[in-house]
């Protein structure tokens, strides 16, 4: 990766230098900063572009900037490069009391002292100019603005901010187009408009087709920053929808098997358009000691899975000795960070898959490797399960039965039911919890006995085929919504 700072149409030099001490204070607090529990000690910029000039009443500036913060080194290991954070900076003189969530601080010196700057995709204006900007295609600096020339983009949609938790941050335009713009960015091929796009040219309607894009083209590298895609009125989350159900103490059976139609027609789309491979002894080794390697970091950033690591182990140990017997598997593109969250159904009662990013804290190229299907069959297990943890009634056997139906609805719609398979999906359930303590101990420590109590079930049983329910969690605590 390029360390290279570019600097496009920047007409304000030292705007970073002065910018530094707001946003060292502001950047850690936003939900979407991937660096959480380490200080961010300075920023290097590596494209300012300026889409409005200071001085005015508004200010605006795109900018892409690395966070540096204190890593320990992994002897033999490459160093890594800092985060690279997409911001959209506003600054006015004053910000009326509807800015004053966006508000980053008040500037000291070099360009614009005196001036307030803010996050400016709480503001309606520069909202309106992305919009604009993607519907004409346009190209600022190193920002290219790009649109599906058969997708009508009507002008003067009224955006407003997506303010719910998000690994990323979205606008949302007079409920026809919603804009995901992605806040920590890497070079290269971006999952997230890649495979909606591919899915697309294959003709799958279960995903939001993206009707435009934009991306930064810097020292020979492009950064895809934004996807806009149609924006699926009236509907409700596949979280939402299962936490209504099960607050009415209702089953949720028939959502879960028609989900699991709906996860097998993409994944059969996505095999169809894009490169499938077999997966024999040293691919198979290779992907358990990734597993491996992943619960081992996590036991150290998590202490409470230590004593649950021999068993789970095991779980990974199971899926090599299949491989070492000649045991062979077909991978293929998927979703990466499959989970009820990221399914959507209108009000017709058609689900919808979305956000095709991947697990956010693995490299681009481990998310765009084929990996068997199985792992976004899990992500979805584990989810009903998360869903039965998370009822405000208890809900025996909830969870059960929705694995049963997603497995089941999977099964009619490809053919191969995934839990013929309970070894490999044992492993990727696994790895999916242990992803999921280090994910809810940095980002919501009070969920963390959620994925705890699927590890104690997962490291008692390893080895024999998947239960559906933790027979004793370790702890009763509910998360809080
Ligand atoms: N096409 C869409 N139509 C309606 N709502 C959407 C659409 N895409 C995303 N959303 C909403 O925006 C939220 C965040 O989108 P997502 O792609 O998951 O972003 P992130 O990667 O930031 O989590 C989703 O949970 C959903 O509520
Ligand atoms: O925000 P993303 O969609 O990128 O995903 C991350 O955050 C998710 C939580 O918002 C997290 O999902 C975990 O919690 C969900 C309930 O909130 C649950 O349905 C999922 O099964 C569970 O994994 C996801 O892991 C993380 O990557």
């Amino acid at each position: 990766m390029s360390e290279a700072v570019t600097r496009t149409v920047t007409t304000s030099p030292g705007l970073l230098a002065s910018l530094d001490p707001l946003l060292r204070e502001w950047l850690p607090r936003q939900r979407w900063f991937a660096g959480k529990g380490r200080p961010v000690t300075g920023f290097s910029q590596v494209a300012a572009t300026e889409l409005l000039p200071p001085g005015g009443k508004l200010g605006l500036y795109h900018l892409l900037v690395r966070a540096h913060q204190p890593v320990t080194p992994v002897p033999g290991a490459p160093e890594q490069p800092a985060d690279c954070y997409q911001l959209l900076i506003g600054d006015r003189e004053a910000l009326p009391p509807r800015l004053a969530p966006a508000l980053i601080g008040h500037v000291a010196d070099g360009p614009l002292a005196g001036r307030t700057v803010y996050d400016a995709l709480y503001d309606p204006r520069p909202d309106e100019l992305l919009l604009e900007a993607l519907r004409t295609g346009a190209r600022v600096g190193a920002l290219r603005f790009e649109r599906d020339g058969s997708r009508r983009i009507r002008s003067a949609l009224v955006p407003r901010l997506v303010t719910s938790e998000q690994s990323n941050s979205s606008v949302v335009y007079g409920d026809t187009f919603i804009l995901k713009l992605l806040r920590r960015v890497v070079p290269g091929v971006n999952p997230d408009l890649e495979l909606p796009l591919a899915l697309a040219r294959e003709g799958c309607d279960r995903v939001p087709a993206p009707t435009a894009w934009f991306h930064a083209d810097l020292a020979g590298e492009s950064y895809v920053l934004g996807v806009l895609q149609p924006f699926v009125q009236g509907a409700a989350d596949g979280w939402e929808l299962a936490l209504r159900e099960l607050a009415k103490g209702e089953d949720f059976a028939a959502e879960a098997r028609a989900l699991g139609r709906a996860t097998a027609e993409v994944h059969m789309a996505l095999a169809r358009t894009l490169p499938t491979v077999t997966l024999g002894h040293t691919q198979v080794q290779q992907l358990v000691d990734g597993m491996v390697e992943r619960l081992e970091t996590a036991a150290q950033a998590v202490p409470a899975l230590r004593p649950y690591a021999p068993g789970l182990r095991s779980a990974f140990e199971a899926l090599a000795t299949l491989a070492a017997e000649g045991r062979t598997w077909t991978a293929q593109r998927i979703h990466g960070d499959l989970h009820l969250g990221q399914c959507l159904r209108s009000p017709g009662g058609q689900w919808w898959l979305i956000d095709f990013e991947g697990e956010p804290s693995k490299p681009l190229a481990e998310r765009r490797m084929p990996q068997p299907v199985v792992r976004d069959v899990a992500g979805m297990l584990r989810s009903f399960d998360y869903a039965a943890h998370s009822a405000d009634l208890p809900a025996p056997g909830w969870a059960d039965t929705c694995r049963a139906a997603y497995c089941s609805g999977y099964a009619q719609v490809s053919g191969v039911d995934p839990r013929t398979d309970p070894v490999l999906l044992r492993a990727y359930e696994t790895d999916k919890a242990i992803y999921e303590v280090v994910y809810e101990a940095r980002h919501r420590p009070d969920w963390l006995p959620v994925p705890m109590s699927a590890i104690h079930r997962l490291a008692a049983d390893a080895g024999t085929p998947a239960p559906s329910t933790p027979s004793s969690p370790p702890s009763p605590r509910r998360p809080r919504p």
